[in-house]
């Protein structure tokens, strides 16, 4: 995505939005409800006329693909015909794109579908009408795979199947994925990078490591340790800020890593090592806080109003 802007009337609801999501890795799209992510993947995928900007695959627009499910497959919304089987639906699907028929059974067995294929879509759990609607993207076997929402629905079971399932497509057959997320905490174990929006802007964008390492990269770092006095003084002696109360110093403005390397150089033994600022969610809410269109107030803040 380029320069990616669009409002509706007064709502702007994605501004100059810049990002890139590689092969190989689950990149997670994340960002609290109305921050602008479908409108972003309603555009990537030649749906919406952006007011501004371009997004591409490989430099070329959606609309320019010259074999368009070959190369994206997209689950936005999950709509079937009540009354067809799943089969049929990947069937009719098959000879809409020229693809042989036996496509269909092929992806029902890869979204573990195959015994519910000759079933009524209409009578599917919600669980597997997703999966059927990822069955659909997967049909032309696709270098990138888009899913907005795709764990909605899911029971933790599936939660996990599908987490398996798009890491093997990123890691072994070096797809590209972008999944989008209004929780953090539901695509925590599944995204290797993060595109963070809020209010249809880029909030942050790079690893989970970089994310969990704090909001500056480097953090406040908490070590309990029987050595602690002597560790302390070693910190201490090249400028590092350290506190210690009870065994535990608290360091700051480093990594774990970082601590980790020392102690180990310095011979000294670890009992706990940790960030300090290792509440993702907390980091999420800290980045995306005060972006979300549609609010509520915080119980704190109405409290103060009383
Ligand atoms: N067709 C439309 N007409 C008018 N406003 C729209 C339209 N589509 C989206 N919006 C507005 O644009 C903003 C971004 O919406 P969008 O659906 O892209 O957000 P989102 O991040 O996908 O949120 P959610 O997680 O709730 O789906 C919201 O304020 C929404 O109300």
């Amino acid at each position: 995505m380029h320069g990616l802007s669009k409002s509706f009337g007064r709502v702007q609801a994605v501004s100059d939005l810049s990002f890139t999501v590689e092969p190989g890795s689950v990149t997670g799209f994340l960002g609290p409800n109305g921050a602008g992510k479908t409108t972003t993947l309603r555009m990537l995928l030649g749906l919406m006329q952006p007011d501004s900007g371009t997004a591409t695959f490989d430099g070329a627009p959606y609309t320019t693909l010259t074999a368009p499910l070959r190369t994206v497959g997209a689950v936005l919304e999950t709509a079937f015909h009540p009354a067809r089987s799943g089969r049929n639906h990947l069937r009719v699907y098959c000879r809409a794109a020229g693809f042989p028929l036996s496509r269909a059974d092929e992806v029902l067995a890869q979204v573990g579908l195959a015994d519910a294929g000759n079933r009524r879509a209409g009578g599917y759990s919600l669980g597997m009408r997703q999966r059927l609607a990822l069955a659909t993207a997967l049909l032309g076997d696709p270098a990138v795979l888009v899913l907005d929402e795709p764990a909605n629905g899911l029971d933790p079971e599936g939660i996990q199947w599908l987490r398996g399932f798009l890491r093997h497509l990123a890691h072994d057959l070096g797809r590209t994925v972008l999944v989008s997320s209004h929780l953090l905490s539901e695509v925590e174990q599944t995204v290797d990078r993060v595109v963070i929006v809020g209010a249809g802007r880029l909030v942050r964008e790079g690893s989970m490591d970089q994310l969990r390492s704090g909001a500056d990269g480097a953090g406040t770092v908490l070590v309990r340790s029987p050595e602690a006095a002597r560790f302390a003084d070693l910190l201490r002696a090249d400028g590092t800020g350290v506190t210690s109360q009870d065994g535990v110093l608290t360091v700051t403005g480093t990594t774990p890593a970082e601590v980790g390397r020392r102690a180990f150089a310095a011979g000294i033994e670890l009992h706990e090592l940790r960030s300090r600022t290792s509440g993702l969610e907390a980091i999420y809410f800290q980045l995306t806080g005060g972006s979300e269109q549609f609010a509520a107030p915080s119980p704190v803040a109405q409290e103060a109003t009383r």
